[in-house]
């Protein structure tokens, strides 16, 4: 068999109880409910640095999924994604525990102002010793928006409209304030840094006005590694000015257009197709035999509440699925006015017409990969075939679907090929790509660089 080359690793989770199992935290097995303490993270950051992980993925909301049924009620009663506590706080414990591994913050623009957001990335990135990434998100939920002081949340045209000017302030702080030999930490001379080499940014955009300077020196990557995780046109037309690594939307059999469309987004932004990572999403039920898998799996599904199912679909789909009668058929519901854009779309690959609404949604809950190492390898294989850079990889119980991953699959895939056998060393974004530790020249948030030192020359003539 030829040699495939290393896809990338991220373990998809937040820092709650239950983020896209629907009820395994039920489990013996599961430390799902340990989620308060730091000891269970530190141990999983332990687990998934042994298994070469690249990241470990936080994904996060501001409040808690209120569609379904118009309450937050069965949220909390089912803990989807309800508590979710604060990641930030978390990441620098997980950092100091380990060496290798990176981590992705999800920090959604509306939370706070881009001059504080700044500075506590430059600071993890700090404490990290370069191995912070940002999930830049827009949010979804309007809960979000009434918390973070918003009349709901601002039109999706106003959150990408925002998420712009707030990227250019954070960029023109990490890239165009602090210039490289700033620092010089003269201790003869009792100088720690230049102040004619720390500039202020003065940005004046629609939505923030930032004077500067950074408050934190240049950090080992300055700019973080960024993610998004855009769908729409909007959106995805930002991805592909800013993000560094991308996610695919749908399934494996959606992923080679879903590629196209985002490659095509960066190369229309005048980069590379080649500067933007993308990830596909699965999950794993692992067994030394398919049928032991298979016992795992149906195990795993007898923890799952329909509820719980719908509570977190209802945010994802932006409509309350309760409206859907559990005895409709797939077909009847496509056949109807009824369904939004993004359920019409999911209807629309639902292998079963004649499948019932609940049963519908069980699917869509439940699409990952069961069976052997060998299967599952196979089944990763696929998505490599397909075009991605990597996988974000989906819990089904915690630690146990991360555990049965490194002990039974990656082996597997190390012998293809297809993991790493061995970190590389760096920052998070030297790991993974064939850059330096900063965002390449090709990036468009360089030109703020480009800029100061174009300043500079100025200055000195
Ligand atoms: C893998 C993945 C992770 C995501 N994580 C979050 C998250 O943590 N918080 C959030 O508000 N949205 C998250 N989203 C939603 C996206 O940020 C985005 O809102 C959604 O894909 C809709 O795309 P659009 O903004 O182009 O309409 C995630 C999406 C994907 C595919």
């Amino acid at each position: 068999m030829t040699r495939r080359r290393p896809l990338i690793f991220s373990a998809f989770n937040e820092f709650v109880l239950s983020h896209h199992d629907h009820g395994s935290w039920r489990r013996a097995d599961s430390r799902q409910t340990e989620l308060n303490t730091a000891d269970a993270w530190v141990d999983l950051a332990r687990l998934l640095e042994r298994g070469r992980f690249d990241f470990l993925f936080f994904a996060d909301v501001l409040a808690p999924y209120d569609i379904y049924r118009g309450s937050r009620d069965a949220a909390i009663a089912t803990g989807m994604q309800t508590p979710v506590n604060d990641p930030a706080v978390l990441i620098p414990i997980l950092a100091h525990a380990t060496t290798d591994l990176s981590f992705v913050l999800t920090e959604n623009i509306l939370q706070e102002p881009p001059y504080t957001f700044a500075r506590k990335m430059s600071t993890l990135d700090h404490l990290s010793g370069g191995r912070i990434a940002w999930n830049i998100v827009t949010s979804f939920l309007p809960g979000a928006g009434r918390n973070l002081g918003h009349d709901g949340l601002p039109s999706h045209e106003e959150r990408y409209g925002r998420a712009e000017d707030y990227v250019t302030a954070v960029f023109k702080l990490w890239e165009a304030s602090w210039e490289d030999d700033a620092v010089v930490a003269d201790r003869v001379r009792g100088v720690y840094a230049d102040p004619s080499k720390v500039h202020t940014i003065d940005h004046v955009g629609p939505y923030y006005t930032v004077p500067g300077p950074h408050l934190t020196e240049p950090s080992p990557q300055r700019t973080p590694f960024l993610f998004n995780a855009a769908a729409s046109g909007t959106g995805i037309g930002f991805a592909g000015a800013n993000a560094e690594v991308l996610f695919t939307s749908g399934g494996r059999e959606q992923a080679p257009a879903s590629v196209r469309q985002l490659r095509a987004a960066a190369v229309a932004q005048g980069r590379a197709a080649s500067d933007v990572k993308i990830l596909g999403g699965l999950g794993v039920v692992v067994g030394s035999t398919e049928e032991e898998a298979r016992r795992l799996d149906a195990e795993l599904r007898e923890t799952q509440t329909l509820e719980s199912i719908l509570v977190k679909f209802s945010g994802f789909w932006q409509e309350d699925l309760d409206r859907y009668p559990a005895h409709a058929t797939v077909a009847e519901i496509l056949a109807s006015t009824d369904p939004g854009p993004l359920l019409r779309q999911v209807l629309g690959s639902a292998p079963d017409p004649d499948a019932d609404f609940a049963t519908f949604a069980r699917w869509a809950a439940n699409r990952h990969a069961v069976g052997t190492p060998e299967q599952i390898a196979d089944e990763i294989d696929a998505w490599q075939d397909a075009g991605v850079d990597g996988l974000n990889l989906q819990y089904l119980v915690s630690p146990g679907s991360f555990a049965d991953f490194v002990d039974h699959v990656r082996p597997v895939l190390v012998d293809r090929g297809t993991m790493r056998a061995d970190y590389g060393s760096g920052t998070a974004r030297e790991r993974v790509t064939d850059g330096g530790p900063f965002l390449p020249e090709s990036h468009p948030a360089r030109r703020h660089r480009a800029a100061l030192a174009r300043r500079r020359e100025e200055d000195a003539r």
